[in-house]
């Protein structure tokens, strides 16, 4: 007996009526298809990206149709509350407790306001994907606490019940702690949603997230048995671009269209120091964050290169090649020396021109496209990512191909509604 025939037998047979969630769940499993609204809030703390997703099967049947999507954007205040402890080794628990709970109800509330715009009633949508906010990513290579070494940990805020309890719809939160406890470092999961959804049986191809951070997940062409999916961290994307522009231009979230970095000349010096970071040249697959990549980390490696006074276009135009040569050389650590591949980029960097000509330069012997040209906006594609996860944790089943160095895993925790 499966263990569905199980509880089928169980339903007609139990005297006691089961919570009705219990009873939605097990039927949602058993559906064709799930309409499934996925939420990412990354760590540019730009906004809430909400994508309403009607995902048909799964595992390696997955199809996906992306129905609506959009950016809430964040405002001054709530951004000032998540800065508050932000990527801070030391916080006010109090308001660190306070938060949790505070921004499951903010990011419910940003879900009812799309759906009422979209004219969705919320018992339309089978499955809530939350991400929630990372405040503080721990990969045991890069936190200093001699208590636990070697090991990894990481945090998202954002409570899943409050999620649940207020939009009425099944919730599936907090997806990196399976991976953690499987051995992980908590991140990158692009790769389970990558590999279902965009491996290509006629070539191999990259898939780069320009976010906060850079990451990118490789997929062996499909029947080529000689290589493994794979995803890692490559080191910052726009966080140090951001994190200036915020300091210098503080009316400006970013350089738009990365023309101030393309007016600059880059620092050989100060490149040289700040690509001097073990991050770098640590084994792959690895994963870091702006506790890491932050302003301080710029301003020290001012400090001893004597750039303090660089004008701010030059000082851009260096962090930027930062970026790029932290991709080229993940790629390179993946794949060999001078990689010809067919990559595919997303996240917000892909409108920084600046950051495309600087990659394209470092990986010349590469294509370069965006995500759209698979079908999947570049804008949308991490939203999009974890709807695919909540799907595989209700109707899926661990994935059966191995994928080097990531532990497969069902990730995420449900929430019921009551
Ligand atoms: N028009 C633009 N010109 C230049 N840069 C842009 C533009 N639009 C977005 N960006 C950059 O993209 C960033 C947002 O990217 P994205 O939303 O992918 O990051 P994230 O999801 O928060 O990060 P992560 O993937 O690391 O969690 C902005 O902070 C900005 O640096
Ligand atoms: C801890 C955390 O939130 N990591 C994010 C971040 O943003 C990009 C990069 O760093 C990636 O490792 C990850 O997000 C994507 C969605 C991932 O897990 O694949």
């Amino acid at each position: 007996m499966t263990f569905f025939d199980f509880c089928a037998h169980t339903f007609t047979k139990a005297r006691k009526p089961l919570n009705p969630h219990v009873a939605r769940l097990y039927q949602l499993a058993q559906q064709p298809s799930r309409r499934v609204v996925g939420l990412m809030s990354g760590t540019s703390l730009d906004g809430l990206d909400v994508a309403l997703c009607c995902v048909h099967g799964h595992g390696t049947s997955t199809k996906l149709e992306l129905e609506q999507f959009t950016t809430v954007p964040y405002s001054d205040t709530v951004r000032h509350r998540i800065r508050q402890v932000f990527a801070q080794p030391q916080v006010s628990l109090e308001y660190l407790t306070l938060l949790h709970p505070w921004i499951g109800q903010l990011h419910a509330d940003m879900v009812l306001d799309c759906l009422r715009a979209w004219q969705v009633p919320p018992e339309a949508v089978d499955l809530l994907a939350s991400h929630g906010q990372t405040v503080f990513h721990a990969p045991h290579h890069q936190h200093q606490q001699p208590d636990f070494a070697g090991r990894s940990a990481t945090l998202q805020l954002g409570d899943g019940d409050q999620l649940a309890v207020r939009t009425g719809i099944i919730t599936v939160s907090d997806f990196r702690q399976k991976h953690v406890a499987a051995g992980g470092e908590g991140a990158p999961l692009a790769t389970y949603g990558d590999y279902l959804l965009l491996s290509s049986s006629t070539e191999a191809r990259v898939l780069l997230n320009l976010g906060g951070i850079a990451n990118f997940t490789f997929l062996p062409r499909l029947g080529d048995a000689s290589l493994l999916p794979f995803s890692t961290d490559a080191g910052p994307g726009n966080t140090l671009l951001d994190a200036t522009v915020r300091q210098r231009l503080p009316e400006l979230a970013y350089d738009e269209g990365g023309k101030l970095a393309a007016a600059g000349k880059v620092h050989a010096g100060l490149l040289a120091h700040l690509l001097n970071a073990s991050f770098f040249t640590a084994p792959v697959p690895k994963t870091t964050g702006p506790e890491l990549f932050s302003a301080a980390y710029v301003r020290q490696a001012q400090e001893r290169t004597q750039t303090q006074h660089l004008p701010l276009e030059d000082l851009l135009a260096t962090l930027t090649e930062v970026s790029a040569a932290g991709v080229a050389l993940a790629l390179e650590q993946t794949c060999g020396k001078q990689p010809a591949l067919a990559i595919y980029a997303s996240g917000g960097g892909v409108h920084n021109a600046a950051l495309l000509a600087a990659l394209q330069r470092r990986l010349p012997a590469c294509t370069f496209a965006t995500t759209s040209s698979l079908g999947v906006p570049p804008d949308a594609k991490e939203a999009i990512l974890f709807a695919l996860l909540a799907n595989e944790t209700v109707a899926g089943t661990p994935l059966a191909v191995p994928l080097a160095g990531i532990p497969a895993v069902l990730c995420g925790k449900i929430s019921l509604p009551a």
